[in-house]
């Protein structure tokens, strides 16, 4: 693709937020990755600068797809070949904290894998070649510590009293079931702030694919620790979903001009993740497999130039 063409900044919508249509649409595209293809055909949009981000469904636009089916692999790979270097995602979460109210913005510093093996996790799974990401700071921490500040003050601006937090920890459920009450006070005595049924392997794969990636997390409902309080709906979820979408996109149209700028060029200090996985593969022997050096060439085209 030529150098032109290339779009930076990637969005990754949840539930209830299945286009930014506050921004100038200009076309969809549908890369087929090794992996397949993404979850739904992803939409390149204009930010008022005319700069272009790219913006993906992760349940489909229709949300057709469950949070286990979710084809993680080929959404990031997808989004790396239109040249994304930053992703932004944004996802409905269950709070485990009372402070964190219904309609709340998070931004998560940890994250507690409580999915149960049956999503494909690394692109290497399935390949004759190992590698090990770093993981311990799960998300890209300069990346996250810049949005702070941006995410506030679109927050503010927006006048409608949504709070921010940062430094929380979420954990990823398997689903589609939510959690029962022994679960969710269970999850609070690990530390865990927040419950959610997506972020892995999205997360991992984006360590993988050496892409910055933060989550935006909005909290719908109080998950199932109220001793006092009904246990979460779907229903419950929906009634917050539309506010927290309409938020979202104000928020993404206020900071994605800023992002953009911020990546763009050599993006300076904010692109730590590039080069990661360098030291993570591990060392070549004869016994690779040329199709699986192939086949992670196009997520990882420096490591294996050879093909
Ligand atoms: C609709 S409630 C459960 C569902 O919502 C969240 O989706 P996303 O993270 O894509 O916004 C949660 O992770 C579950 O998949
Ligand atoms: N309580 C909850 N548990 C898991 N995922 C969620 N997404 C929104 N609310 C949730």
């Amino acid at each position: 693709m030529a150098e032109e063409e290339k779009v930076l900044i990637g969005v990754i919508g949840g539930s209830g937020l299945y286009h930014l249509d506050n921004l100038s649409f200009i076309t969809h595209v549908n890369p087929e990755t090794p992996w397949g293809h993404p979850s739904s055909p992803i939409a390149i949009c204009a930010l008022p600068s005319g700069k272009k981000v790219a913006f993906l469904a992760r349940h489909g636009i229709g949300h057709t797809i469950a949070p286990s089916a979710v084809p993680a692999r080929a959404n990031l790979a997808a989004l790396k070949s239109l040249g994304v270097k930053a992703i932004l995602a944004f996802s409905a979460v269950g709070s485990l904290r009372e402070e964190i109210s219904p309609g709340s913005f998070i931004l998560p510093a940890q994250i507690i894998d409580r999915s149960k093996g049956v999503r494909p996790a690394s692109f290497f799974e399935g390949t004759s070649i190992v590698a090990h990401a770093s993981f311990g700071d799960p998300f890209s921490k300069k990346f996250v510590s810049w949005l702070e500040s941006r995410v506030r003050k679109a927050l503010d601006g927006e006048g409608r009293g949504v709070k921010l937090f940062t430094d929380k920890c979420i954990i990823c459920m398997e689903g589609p079931q939510f959690s029962t009450r022994a679960e969710s006070l269970m999850y609070r005595q690990w530390g865990a702030d927040l419950i959610n049924m997506s972020v892995l392997p999205e997360a991992k794969l984006a360590r993988e694919a050496e892409l910055s990636y933060a989550l935006v997390a909005t909290s719908t409902d109080y998950d199932a620790w109220r001793p006092d309080e009904g246990t979460v709906t779907a229903a419950e979820v929906f009634r917050t979903l539309t506010q927290n979408a309409d938020t979202s996109r104000h928020v993404a149209a206020t900071i994605l001009d800023e992002i953009h700028e911020a990546f763009a060029a050599d993006g300076g200090d904010m692109l730590e993740e590039v080069g990661g996985m360098k030291l993570s593969i591990m060392p070549r022997s004869s016994n690779q497999i040329l199709e699986d050096r192939r086949k992670l060439a196009f997520i990882l085209p420096e490591y294996f130039t050879d093909v």
